[in-house]
């Protein structure tokens, strides 16, 4: 993809224009750096002119310290302007981070599965640091820059209009040059920072992994694929060096060509009489002058040539559109225990492949359905169509008689609990990680819910109370804890609706217990499906659905399943549903 400029001036507009004032300033401390240097060659040339034409010791030394007093006050600007342009680059970076986090959380079930989190990371994290000197200084500078080439340029045409007029020619050579050089690297930066997102996500993936890894004895073939991945950065690296090198040599060349031509020419005028020594010296200086603003154009425009791969990677992610968006026109769902139906609910992750087909089902407010089924048969799926992680490929699903695409996400999500295997413990507080972070949750309510679920006497024994900071992963819990945590989340949000993936793993039969006292205080007064692989919990569901393919297989009252011998069910529980399930 060609970025066009006004992919570049949306992005910068967006993230500089809340900071203007900032902005302005880092312009004025550039304009009066920029006059400061062009003031200075013309300070020389009075005191070496003064000086020959035996000028007074109090004039020299005026001359000389107006030059150190500008001189020590463009240093201070210096300092001033990168404090303030690192002030823009931060406040833009971090609102384009924030933005871009927000809306990976809101990309639907489908992206997240195609886009491992370590790839994420380098998308959110390093690519847009990369882009922290486009957004502080880059166009910024690059203006500041073309404006003293162009005052360099100016003031040499005041000294002699042949050196003015061979020096303008010059310039513009050398930039037909630069810009012919221009936009060379940008695909080999892209391919280098691609290389980087591969060796993150590979890195993510593989240390999200560990105990697998070290337990299947993996470690060595791992490694070989970090050095895979790892040898293949360096390589794109090196190329976009490699390029970004030829650049820089030719320019280096091109600013020895112009000194050159600044001393012939000053050499000629000298001998000619018609220069003095203070004007020869004053133009080599606005030539190198001239040659650092050149110089130092070509510089920004390869950081904006390795911005571009970043800006392209970061504004393809901004643009991928959300497939599950907000529904509106329906009203709100009232609290208390939902209705939930399937109407001929069919639906596929990959065309051809049909992973769920024409379910019916309805479910009474507080009723609670038993979801069986062998491994891969759909209950998982079933359960991620009710959250809106995925919508059906065909027919309707609906809470209290509503479309659920109709009502907003947060309505939904709000309604819904859902508690799956794989509890996402945070590395923070007990609080945090119970209250996801929400304010209005008092530390009374978290009490009360954990003494409710029977977590009171795990939450003794912690050190600081609800502020014990739990171990990243949860690694210092017990699997029946982790569950435990999550139930108080759900319990927390006070849902009408939860789903319940229980674990399919064999606990003590303590925790057992004690998961089986939660679930109860769980789904008191709410509506509840629960993927079922044992029998105390089939036990407390109201009707039973048995999914075989991802067809419905058996579905209708607990009771009457299991009275009836020939049914599915009466057969499951007779050879042992755990033996089958789990
Ligand atoms: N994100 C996905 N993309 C493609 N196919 C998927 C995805 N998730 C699940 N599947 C496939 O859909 C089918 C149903 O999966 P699902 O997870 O719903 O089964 P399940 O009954 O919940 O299994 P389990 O009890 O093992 O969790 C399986 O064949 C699975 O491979």
């Amino acid at each position: 993809m060609k970025l066009s400029a006004k992919t570049y001036r949306d992005l910068l507009i967006t993230y500089l224009k809340p900071q203007w004032v900032r902005v302005l300033w880092l312009c004025l401390l550039l304009a009066s750096s920029i006059s400061i240097a062009l003031i200075n060659p013309q300070i020389v040339r009075t005191f070496i002119d003064s000086a020959s034409a035996k000028g007074t010791l109090w004039g020299l030394l005026f001359i000389a310290l107006i030059f150190l007093l500008l001189s020590i006050a463009r240093q201070i600007i210096t300092v001033i302007e990168a404090y303030v342009a690192a002030n823009v680059s931060l406040t833009a970076t971090n609102a384009l981070r924030a933005d871009l986090m927000l809306h990976c959380l809101q990309l639907d079930a489908t992206f997240h599965t195609t886009h491992s989190p370590g790839e994420l990371i380098e998308r959110i994290d390093g690519d847009v640091s990369s882009l922290s000197t486009f957004f502080s200084r880059l166009v910024i500078a690059l203006f500041g820059n073309i404006c003293l080439l162009i005052g360099v340029l100016v003031l040499l045409f005041l000294v002699d209009w042949r050196v003015g007029g061979v020096l303008s020619v010059f310039t513009v050579l050398a930039f037909l040059l630069v810009n012919r050089l221009r936009g060379l690297a940008t695909p080999y930066w892209e391919a280098e920072r691609q290389a980087s997102a591969d060796l993150f996500g590979f890195l993510e993936e593989r240390l999200s992994g560990t105990e697998d890894v070290r337990s299947s004895g993996a470690t060595q073939y791992m490694l070989q694929g970090l050095s895979v991945h790892s040898r293949n950065r360096l390589r794109k690296l090196r190329k976009a060096m490699g390029v970004n090198f030829s650049t820089w040599g030719t320019i280096t060349l091109v600013n020895a060509l112009g000194m050159a031509i600044a001393l012939v020419m000053g050499s000629y005028f000298y001998w000619a009489g018609t220069m003095s020594s203070g004007t020869v010296l004053l133009l080599f200086l606005y030539t190198t002058t001239l040659t650092t603003p050149i110089e130092q154009i070509v510089n920004q425009l390869r950081e904006l040539q390795q911005s571009a791969g970043s800006i392209e990677r970061v504004v393809t992610l901004l643009n991928t559109k959300l497939t599950i968006v907000d529904g509106q026109g329906a009203t709100p769902l009232a609290p208390g225990a939902l209705e939930v139906a399937f109407e001929d609910v069919s639906f596929h992750y990959n065309e051809d492949v049909p992973v769920l087909e024409h379910i019916q089902l309805q479910l009474a407010p507080g009723s609670i359905m038993g979801l069986l089924g062998r491994t891969g048969s759909g209950k998982s799926t079933l359960t991620r169509l009710l959250e809106r992680l995925y919508d059906p490929t065909a027919g309707v699903v609906r809470l209290n008689g509503t479309d659920i695409r109709m009502l907003t996400l947060d309505d939904l999500h709000e309604h819904i609990g859902m508690v799956t295997q794989d509890v996402h413990i945070l590395h923070t507080t007990i609080r945090n990680n119970l209250t996801l972070f929400d304010a209005c949750i008092t530390d009374a309510q978290i009490l009360e819910a954990l003494d409710l679920l029977g977590l009171e006497p795990w939450y003794r024994s912690q050190a600081d109370g609800l502020d014990t900071v739990l171990a990243p992963g949860g690694s210092g819990l017990s699997a029946g804890e982790a569950q435990l945590i999550a139930f108080a989340r759900v319990f927390l949000r006070d849902p009408g609706l939860v789903i319940l993936d229980e674990a399919s793993s064999r606990l003590d039969p303590a925790t057992e217990r004690l998961l089986e006292h939660a679930i109860d205080r769980l789904l008191e007064g709410r509506t509840g499906i629960i993927i079922a692989h044992r029998l105390a919990t089939v036990q407390r569901a109201d009707t039973i659905m048995i999914l075989e393919h991802g067809k419905c297989a058996e579905y209708g009252s607990r009771q009457d399943l299991a009275h009836d011998a020939t049914s599915r069910f009466a057969q499951l529980l007779r050879i042992g549903l755990e033996e089958v399930l789990a």
